[in-house]
């Protein structure tokens, strides 16, 4: 089962007036974002600046309180599922189960994604991740960041043309913090489409070709990564956080 390829002209990620309101808080407040194909935007901001909120609205798993967003060309939330099949989300949540091996736990999503091939497509998430030796061990037994590297075999595991990271190297030990690196660099093949949500504001503008900012719920900045200086990088996002708060 595959989805049809979208036009080419057609977005990516089409997002428009974004908000997001928990009661009298609005955590999104009026954003934008539209992505062409093969675009890698990295979102930086300080500590509840929405930008979880931000992502989660993006994937499909918080519904806007206004505004749309489109995958692909087609609206999340319109009645058809389609959209569900391009993206792909990694996130503080591993979607996971615990009592599952490993191998099950990608056996079942592959059945979910109805995919061909199931076991040399597991089997080669497995490795790509260097969990193979541990196929057999169930989820629950395995350290955060071995659960971050099997979430992060799920995430990839049909292929998506879009894929969310959110704070992916949260509890990565050096050896994988380079594997998934490794893994960012090859998704950056032209035809994928990347946003990263992260606090690493040096390795974010290395890795991403676009770079936004946000600030209590909207964006104080949005340019290509060539436009910026990576040696003052750090100085320029901490005076921008500050001047909009
Ligand atoms: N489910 C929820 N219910 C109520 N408030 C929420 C909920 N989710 C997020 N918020 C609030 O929305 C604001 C933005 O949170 P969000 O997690 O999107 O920020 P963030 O920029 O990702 O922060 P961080 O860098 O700390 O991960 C925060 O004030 C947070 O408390």
């Amino acid at each position: 089962m595959s989805t049809p390829p979208a036009g080419a002209d057609t977005p990516a990620v089409e997002a428009r007036g974004l908000e997001k309101r928990y009661g009298a808080l609005a955590a999104v407040r009026g954003i934008d974002v539209v992505l062409a194909r093969g675009e890698f935007l990295a979102v930086f901001g300080p500590n509840g600046a929405g930008k979880s909120t931000l992502l989660r609205m993006l994937c499909g798993a918080v519904v806007p309180s206004r505004g749309t967003v489109r995958i692909a060309g087609e609206e999340i939330g319109g009645g058809e599922d389609g959209w569900r099949r391009r993206i792909g989300l990694l996130s503080h949540q591993t979607f996971l189960y615990p009592g599952l091996s490993a191998a099950e736990n990608l056996d079942f999503y592959a059945r979910l994604y109805g995919l061909a091939d199931r076991r040399a497509r597991v089997d080669e998430a497995l490795r790509g991740v260097e969990l193979w030796d541990r196929r057999a061990d169930a989820a629950r037994t395995f350290s955060r960041g071995m659960q971050q590297r099997l979430a992060l075999a799920r995430t990839l595991l049909h292929d998506p043309e879009v894929v969310f990271l959110d704070e992916p190297y949260t509890g990565l030990d050096p050896h994988a913090s380079g594997l998934l690196t490794g893994v960012l660099e090859r998704l950056r093949d032209g035809r994928r489409t990347i946003v990263l949500v992260t606090h690493n504001l040096s390795q974010g503008l290395e890795q991403a070709n676009r770079v936004a900012v946000q600030v209590g719920g909207r964006w104080v900045s949005d340019e290509p990564a060539s436009a910026i200086d990576p040696a003052t990088w750090e100085r320029v996002y901490t005076e921008r956080v500050a001047a909009a708060r």
